[in-house]
């Protein structure tokens, strides 16, 4: 009998190895790289994706084939053919988004393609004008509730009186500043910053990541879903269950069923504790984007869940920038040279702006989109956190047979069904490409051109891939939090503690840390107050 059932299993092996994993190259076809008989090159990609695609790339050339079981992914590791990609009609992004969309917030879009071109204008032109705004508002409020904590319960206080009143935390003061082995006294915007001062500040204790979460996460949850009292439709709820929901991500984006995951549809009843289409759409503060793609799906016929599932993968999308801005936030003060780089950049445009006023005219400085994106140093900072943090795949799923040629003429031949990828953290990470792929480079953007065989990149930071409506938006966004960041709060890391990337998360747009690391912080005196217009 057990002879006989040994027999069956190897039997039906084998014809699962035949019909999924087993592939004959074809002629024109890329190379295949080996691996593992029923895993395909899954281990490899697991231990070490970068090294594992770098190597592939050596041994088989600018395009090739893996597999993670049955699944086929042809890389595409050249960054000159990324453009011939993204233009192929035979690979289609589509099912990949609804793939999102179903496995994993259970809903399908009807008429996706319109809904998403037509939203993500709402964040662009003057509807980014607005937002930005909203963002600025929602951003400033996040501010001033994080600086009302334990010591200071007056909030971030303008002027040079509070210095005396909230000192009661002496020793924490010494530690903030000893810790950290900071010798700026440089400029007026950080002119409390010594010793002697901080003893006469106060300052709170948190994660740098709960900090981000009362501030920038907060911050677009309001832009994107306008101010309310609800009690579970709120940020801090939404942003603690998202971390545990996203921790099933990649299984559920994949198809494994929720119900192997009971933590997920914990966390999930709760995201889905939402108020109705009808309250959402009566709050006059909700962004543009929500506000049409609701109204897009109520008049297609979709129902109230089917909005909730939107509504989730429209936070999931922005809940990127937030983790950007945890990195960009973690490198300036892991680095001060950048720290102080940024704050001296920060601190001269307030200056200059400050000097071609009127004698009275008064309240806040005005940034504009235009400065803040020109920024040099702050766009370095910013390209270089991407360049480090991105784990996410470019995927485009393969609808017909066809030949796709490459920047450097060659045409391989791809087959339907099959998936073609962009890796762009190993482009990233390319030596050839970035000097010391692995060190963190504050100003490595500034004024730099990036070369690859001997040719200029157009695009070397593609963590927005080539389709994101939301990348002006969402950088944009990040800038402005380090920019008010910056300018409003003296912020330390607590005795040398480091963050690291969480790389199982790979396949995220921009990976978390495997956890959180605490920070000090406390408002700075004399800040000048800031907006944007
Ligand atoms: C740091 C923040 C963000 C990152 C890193 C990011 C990254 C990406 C990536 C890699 C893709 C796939 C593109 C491709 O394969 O070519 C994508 C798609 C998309 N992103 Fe973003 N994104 C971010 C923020 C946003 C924001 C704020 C929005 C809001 C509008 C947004 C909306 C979308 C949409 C709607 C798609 C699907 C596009 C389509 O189906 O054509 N993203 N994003």
């Amino acid at each position: 009998m057990f002879i006989y059932l040994l027999a069956l299993v190897v039997i039906l092996s084998m014809a699962y190895y035949k019909r999924f994993c087993y592939r004959r190259r074809r002629k024109g076809e890329p190379p295949i790289v080996p691996g593992h008989m029923i895993w395909g090159n899954g281990e490899q990609f697991k231990n070490d994706a970068i090294k594992f695609l770098h190597d592939s790339q050596k041994n088989h050339g600018d395009i090739f084939t893996i597999r993670f079981f049955h699944q086929r992914l042809t890389i595409i590791a050249d960054p000159h053919s990324v453009e011939a990609m993204s233009r192929e009609k035979c690979f289609d992004f589509d099912p990949i988004q609804k793939q999102v969309n179903m496995n994993v917030f259970s809903f399908v879009l009807v008429n996706a393609r319109k809904m998403i071109k037509e939203a993500g204008k709402r964040v662009r032109g003057s509807h980014l004008v607005t937002e930005m705004r909203r963002y600025a508002v929602h951003l400033d409020e996040a501010f001033n509730k994080v600086s009302q904590g334990n010591n200071n319960k007056n909030g971030c206080i303008k002027n040079d009186e509070d210095s005396s009143n909230n000192n009661n935390n002496t020793d924490k003061s010494n530690a903030l500043v000893n810790n950290n082995n900071n010798t700026d006294k440089s400029n007026a915007l950080v002119n409390n910053n010594n010793n002697n001062d901080a003893k006469s500040h106060c300052q709170e204790t948190d994660g740098l990541r709960k900090f981000v979460s009362k501030t920038n996460f907060a911050a677009m949850f309001y832009t994107i879903f306008g101010r309310s009292d609800d009690q579970v439709f709120e940020p801090q709820t939404v942003y603690h269950c998202f971390d545990v929901f996203h921790r099933y991500f990649n299984y559920l984006w994949l198809g494994l069923p929720i119900k192997l995951f009971p933590k997920a549809i914990e966390a999930l009843t709760v995201l889905c504790k939402q108020p109705s289409s009808k309250k959402i759409l009566a709050r006059e503060d909700l962004s543009d984007y929500i506000r049409y793609s609701t109204e897009f799906m109520l008049a297609h016929g979709q129902s109230e869940q089917d909005i909730m599932g939107h509504n989730l993968v429209y936070l999931h999308v922005n809940y990127n920038t937030f983790r950007l801005s945890f990195w960009n936030m973690y490198f300036l003060l892991s680095h001060r040279e950048a720290y102080d780089a940024l704050k001296n950049e920060v601190s001269g445009m307030i200056r200059k702006k400050m000097e071609s006023r009127a004698s009275d005219e008064t309240g806040p400085v005005v940034f504009s989109i235009k400065e803040i994106e020109e920024m040099p140093v702050l766009d370095s900072i910013n390209s270089e956190t991407l360049r480090l943090c991105s784990g996410v795949f470019m995927v485009r799923y393969v609808n017909e047979d066809c030949n796709f040629k490459m920047n450097n003429g060659q045409t391989f031949l791809v087959r339907k069904g099959d998936r073609v990828a962009v890796y762009p953290p190993a482009i990233h990470k390319d030596p050839e490409i970035f000097e010391d792929p692995m060190d963190y480079k504050y100003d490595r953007f500034v004024d730099q051109k990036f070369y690859k065989n001997g040719k200029q990149l157009k695009n070397p930071i593609m963590t927005f891939g080539t389709l994101c409506p939301g990348k002006r938006y969402a950088i944009l966004q990040a800038k402005w939090y380090l920019v008010s960041q910056i300018n409003k709060f003296e912020m330390y890391i607590c005795n040398g503690q480091t963050a690291e990337l969480d790389i199982s998360y790979h396949g995220h747009e921009i990976l978390p840390p495997v956890k959180d690391i605490d920070i000090q912080f406390r408002c700075r005196e004399n800040y000048q107050e800031i907006t944007m217009h």
